[in-house]
């Protein structure tokens, strides 16, 4: 019989908007069983820090090196975690020797496929000594050894999620809203296809942030009370990313942010909750059917406005579109599960990564395994 683990997953996306904690237990198969969720936010101050981890990495070519601004930012964002971890076990009356593993995300600070390189800062060791729990960490390196693209990773846990629509024989898609888009394709027969879509809400947080200071349009209410700029959303939906049917991964910093002297402040947060909706279709025109249900997650599925054009770009196509939790699951905690399923997989020898998923010449599995 396969060994079921308790795992908790620790994810801190391109949003930079705080650290998801989320446990499951599995046996990195078929047995899955979700648990609490708890989000913890950064304060605005460290998030600026995280900003400055960002600029401190462009030049890095070593994705080992650590410059003493960055090694200290690091350790900054590990004692968090481990924090958030304390925190998480104290909520729910949890204690760390009931836990067999933390799958450990870190920050990603630089993303360069065609490069090579990517880089996620995160202590492991750190974090296994503080909390006295193993940690399964640094789980895109070895992809990208092997020649694939290190992201997306969560694709290995919607397949796990998806079958209860494949039994009735539905192709889903799983959209995930965050800072960047991704798109996970199950096809009724289990085949599974995935790839980042385009920017997701990075464009409307910077907008919005630039002009008001607020971090994102809540709900979507500022877009909503604007209209597209047909000549601005084009600018964004002409780029190569989306022609040829050549997916990468994307970085943050991949498409330029709207300058402010462009469109009055809900016009901007409009075109660009549009170009955030328009492409997810215009990538998933390279999928291998159009699905019959798309399900998003991620913190985009909150702005109301890029789910009205969404859906209706979708419906238009005959799709469905429900929310994560329409379809029975919670769309904050996914990709903190999809860490802790995946660290399983990891101390299993599973793989993570598929010639499907980030364009790895064949499954791989990875992670730096810290016994506590
Ligand atoms: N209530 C809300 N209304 C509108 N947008 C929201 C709301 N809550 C969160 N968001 C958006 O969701 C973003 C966070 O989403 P999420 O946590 O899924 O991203 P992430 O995991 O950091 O990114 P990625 O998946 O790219 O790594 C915020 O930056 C914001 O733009
Ligand atoms: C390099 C990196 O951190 N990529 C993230 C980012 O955020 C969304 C998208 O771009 C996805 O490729 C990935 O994260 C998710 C969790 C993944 O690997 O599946």
């Amino acid at each position: 019989m396969d060994v079921i683990r308790t795992a908790i997953g620790l994810m801190s996306g391109t949003s930079m908007d705080g650290i998801d904690v989320a446990l499951i237990r599995t046996d990195g198969r078929g047995f899955l069983e979700r648990g609490p969720f708890m989000g913890v936010p950064y304060d605005a101050d460290f998030r600026g820090r995280l900003k400055r981890a960002l600029e401190i990495a462009r030049p890095l070519s070593d994705r080992s090196e650590r410059p003493a601004e960055l090694h200290d930012i690091e350790l900054e964002l590990t004692l968090r975690h481990a924090t958030a971890v304390t925190a998480f076990l104290e909520r729910f009356g949890l204690s760390a020797a009931g836990v067999d593993v933390l799958g450990f995300h870190g920050q990603t600070v630089l993303h360069r496929p065609d490069e090579g390189l990517t880089i996620q800062i995160g202590d492991g060791q750190e974090l296994a000594k503080r909390t006295g729990i193993s940690v399964v960490y640094d789980m895109r390196a070895n992809d990208m050894v092997h020649g694939g693209q290190g992201a997306p990773l969560v694709p290995a846990y919607h397949a796990a999620l998806a079958g209860k629509f494949q039994q009735q024989g539905q192709a889903v898609c799983f959209v995930n809203i965050g800072g960047i888009s991704n798109l996970t394709f199950i096809g009724t027969a289990g085949r599974i296809s995935a790839f980042d879509s385009g920017p997701g809400n990075t464009l409307i947080d910077q907008w919005v942030e630039m002009q008001t200071g607020k971090a994102y349009d809540p709900g979507g209410e500022i877009g909503g009370r604007g209209k597209v700029v047909a000549s601005l959303a084009e600018r964004y939906l002409q780029s190569p990313f989306f022609r040829g049917n050549v997916r990468r991964s994307l970085d943050r910093g991949d498409f330029a942010p709207l300058r402010l002297e462009e469109a009055s402040l809900e016009d901007g947060a409009r075109t660009l909750a549009h170009v955030a909706a328009a492409s997810i279709i215009k990538s998933a025109n390279f999928l291998p059917e159009t699905p019959s249900i798309y399900i998003v997650c991620g913190g985009g599925r909150l702005n109301a406005t890029l789910m009205a054009e969404f859906s209706v770009m979708a419906e238009r196509l005959g799709s469905k579109v429900l929310t994560a939790e329409e379809a029975g699951f919670d769309g904050d905690a996914m990709e903190a599960e999809a860490w802790a399923y995946l660290a399983v997989r990891s101390l299993e020898g599973l793989p993570l990564t598929f010639p499907g998923t980030t364009g790895v010449g064949a499954p791989v599995s990875g992670g730096v395994i810290v016994e506590a």
